[in-house]
């Protein structure tokens, strides 16, 4: 019978909450693991989202790497053989819905499975902070549920483990053609990420607004300042500490929480990347449409996360309408808050 892998899309920062908070949201990634007698490294099939993408030679896809790093770091050097693993995906490629830190997680869980490892839940968030150093979409797709993370601050050898480039941690060639192959591979510190389960109003639903164009992470990151003026940390910190508790209060109050997802850290300096972004954002709001709790920018972007509790198409359509004349085509869907990942074991 086959392993089962099942990991949660998230969207990050929810407004102020910049690399800080995110929240698993019910499209997933999963993996079907089956083991036999045959040779050879993992025969790998995928189907859906990034189809077109995704490498499928195991030394190259992100999952694979990942859980190849994971069994060396327990000195299991090799994947072991007659794996074929089928990848259903329903997390769009670069749109700010996590698919990358799906894709981590997912190699964390199925490390851990193919090498019989038994890691904690703190370990494989280590595991996983090697390879996505920003906790958010991680920490909530293995968790689940609307959580916030912190990194600890590091001793120096930690940190100087923690700072290995990705090339080294996740090297892309088989053995053979792999320089330095033999060496050991970093291993993570202990205890890297901190986590908390924030409640969460079950009335919520989150309106995913997915631009057809993708934005890498890497990319919108690098668009934005080394420092911030103390006047907007302040602003974001103050609308943060509201909006962790506001998301769990039945009734949600629309107007609490739509000042408490504004936020000058991450979305002004992203605006460039994403047509139409400072017009979405002002134009759908608790007066133009009931239901309409908050409106932000999911994860790095394009994809905008709209919280509300009812009103959802006209939520998106309103959305939809300013993107188009920014000519960028949008798909929408509904989503909700899930639980973390799971694996399935026969
Ligand atoms: N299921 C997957 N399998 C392999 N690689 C993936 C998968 N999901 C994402 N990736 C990799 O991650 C990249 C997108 O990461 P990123 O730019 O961080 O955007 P996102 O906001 O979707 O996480 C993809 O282009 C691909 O290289
Ligand atoms: N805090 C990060 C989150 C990136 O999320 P993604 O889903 O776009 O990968 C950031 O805003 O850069």
């Amino acid at each position: 019978m086959a392993i089962e892998i099942i990991v949660p899309a998230t969207s990050a920062n929810i407004g102020p909450g910049f690399d800080v908070v995110g929240l698993s949201l019910s499209l997933y990634l999963h993996l079907t693991v089956n083991i036999d007698s045959t040779p050879g490294p993992p025969i790998l099939t995928y189907e859906g989202e990034g189809a077109d993408e995704a490498p499928l030679d195991p030394y190259k896809n992100l999952t694979t790497r990942v859980a190849l790093y994971v069994l060396r770091c327990h000195g299991i050097s090799s994947f072991p053989s007659g794996v074929k693993i089928h990848v259903k995906n329903e997390i769009p490629f670069g749109r700010g819905l996590g698919s990358s830190g799906a894709a981590v997680i997912a190699g964390v869980l199925l490390g851990d499975v193919l090498g019989n490892l038994k890691l904690s839940t703190e370990r494989k968030l280590d595991f996983a902070l090697m390879v996505e150093r920003h906790p958010d979409n991680v920490t909530a797709a293995l968790i689940g549920g609307f959580v916030g993370s912190y990194l600890r601050e590091l001793d120096h050898s930690a940190t100087a483990a923690a700072s290995v480039p990705l090339a080294e941690v996740l090297p892309e060639y088989p053995p053979d053609a792999c320089e330095g192959w033999g060496r050991d591979p970093p291993l993570p510190p202990t205890g890297i990420g901190h986590y908390v389960r924030f409640p969460w109003a079950t009335e919520i639903k989150a309106v995913a607004i997915i631009p057809q164009f993708e934005l890498s992470t890497a990319k919108a990151r690098a668009a934005l300042p080394e420092s911030y003026s103390r006047k907007d940390v302040i602003f974001n910190l103050q609308r943060l500490a509201v909006l962790t508790t506001a998301l769990g209060m039945s009734p949600p109050d629309p107007e609490l929480i739509y000042e408490a997802m504004k936020d000058r850290m991450h979305q002004p300096y992203r605006k460039s990347l994403i047509p139409g972004l400072p017009e979405v954002l002002s134009s759908v709001t608790p007066a133009t449409h009931q239901g309409l709790l908050g409106i932000c920018l999911s994860g790095a972007g394009p994809t905008i996360l709209a919280l509300a509790t009812g009103g959802f198409d006209k939520i998106a359509e309103a959305a939809s309408a300013v993107f188009a004349r920014h000519n960028v085509k949008v798909d929408w869907k509904v989503l909700s808050v899930c639980g973390g990942s799971t694996v399935k074991q026969p």
